[in-house]
């Protein structure tokens, strides 16, 4: 992410005054993934004045480029009445957004995880709800708003990572015989169980093996060599809530949980014991993404809530948790992940992936939110 540059220019008379009106004005503006105020957040707002232009710059702490023309558009909107008339009532503006992202702190951060800055659990309370096809998605959508970003396909029991992204047969590259290098695919860096297992591995060797492979992974996949860093690293986690999913949450050092339940009643249940599961062991959970909510008939563009409905913002409220997003059960979700391109990539301009990235950025929110409790905004003006 780019540094701030900092503006100094000759100001007109009573100019001074008028940026920090300005800045006032832009405090109240509200941010749409946090539900918050820029005043209540750690936003930085500057405000300069250069040669005729008004220069202000904002900067959020989630990925966000693909907000930055309604940003403007909104900042415009909030300047426009105060520079009017003004001493400064010739100027253009100027209006740059900025996405700096924070760090989870993670206390003794082993070798081969420095340089990852947040580590984000993509759980379910059960197979099949829809788990991995929305971790892809999720990490697709980080990266599309400016990210950097890895993901770890912990699916001990059905690996479908490589599927999901067209790297199936690949086996990632050993470095001085201790790391495995991860699989670049669409801006991703990915590390499947499912470039270690094959074919041939016979089923009764899965299981155990499976477990072995999946620490081998964990501990030994080099994420950032040469000083790099990862802004997130995504981690499908094998579907339910026992002893292998409490312990990976445990030795992740995760900065939150998203969790993925369809509004069956009985996956919601089960998405209780997955709020319940990261509770216990401090994980924030960042809140619920609800599949499969609504069908669009393909025949008569009829829209009805298949598995009943509202059930994910029920929990996300008696949980005290939001409801980051609702996917609808759709052909197209389904397909892209099959043809090893999901729908972010794949249709970007889609209404699913415009849904994805939304819930991207407020899962993202959430861990800034977290990260920067109680801090309070930094006004530049000069
Ligand atoms: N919103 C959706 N609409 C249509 N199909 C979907 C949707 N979400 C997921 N699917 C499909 O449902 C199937 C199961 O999805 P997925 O593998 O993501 O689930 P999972 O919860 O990770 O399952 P598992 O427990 O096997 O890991 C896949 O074929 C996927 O393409």
């Amino acid at each position: 992410m780019s540094e701030h540059e900092h503006h100094h220019g000759d100001l007109p008379e009573g100019a001074q005054a008028e940026l920090e009106r300005l800045a006032e004005c832009l405090g109240s503006l509200h941010d749409p993934a946090t539900g918050r105020i820029l005043d209540e957040l750690d936003a930085d707002i500057e405000v300069g004045y250069e040669d005729g232009t008004v220069l202000v710059g904002i900067s959020l702490g989630y990925p966000c480029v693909s907000q930055e023309d309604d940003w403007r558009e909104r900042v415009q909107e909030a300047c426009m009445p105060t520079l009017r008339g003004g001493p400064l009532g010739e100027a253009h503006l100027q209006f740059e957004l900025f996405c700096e992202i924070p760090t989870t702190e993670a206390g003794d951060v082993p070798e081969h995880l420095r340089g990852v800055k947040n580590i984000v659990a993509v759980a379910s309370g059960k197979g099949g709800v829809g788990k991995s096809t929305t971790a892809v998605n999720l990490a697709l959508a980080l990266a599309a708003e400016g990210a950097s970003v890895g993901m770890l396909d912990a699916d001990i029991y059905g690996p479908s990572l490589p599927t999901m992204l067209g790297t199936e047969g690949i086996r990632p590259e050993v470095k001085e015989h201790k790391f495995f290098l991860p699989v670049e695919a669409h801006g991703l860096k990915t590390m499947s169980l499912g470039y270690l297992l094959t074919e041939d591995t016979p089923a009764v060797w899965r299981g155990p093996m499976a477990s072995g492979a999946l620490n081998q992974i964990l501990t030994q996949t080099l994420w950032c060599g040469n000083g790099e860093e990862l802004d997130y690293l995504i981690v499908d986690m094998p579907p339910g809530t026992g002893d292998i999913q409490l312990t990976l949450a445990q030795k992740t050092h995760l900065a939150g949980a998203v969790i993925v339940t369809t509004p069956q009643d009985l996956a919601l249940l089960d998405a209780i014991k997955g709020v319940e599961m990261f509770r216990k062991v401090s994980v924030p959970v960042l809140g619920i993404v609800e599949n499969m909510s609504l069908h669009t008939c393909s025949q008569c563009g009829h829209t009805e809530p298949v598995f009943g409905s509202g059930g994910g913002e029920k929990i996300a409220a008696d949980y005290d948790t939001g409801l980051l997003g609702q996917l609808p059960l759709a052909m197209s979700i389904r397909e892209g992940t099959d043809r090893g391109l999901p729908s972010v990539i794949a249709d970007p301009e889609s209404e699913v992936a415009e849904s994805y990235r939304e819930i991207a950025r407020r899962a993202a929110a959430e861990i800034w939110l977290s990260t920067e409790e109680g801090a309070g905004p930094a006004i530049e003006i000069g």
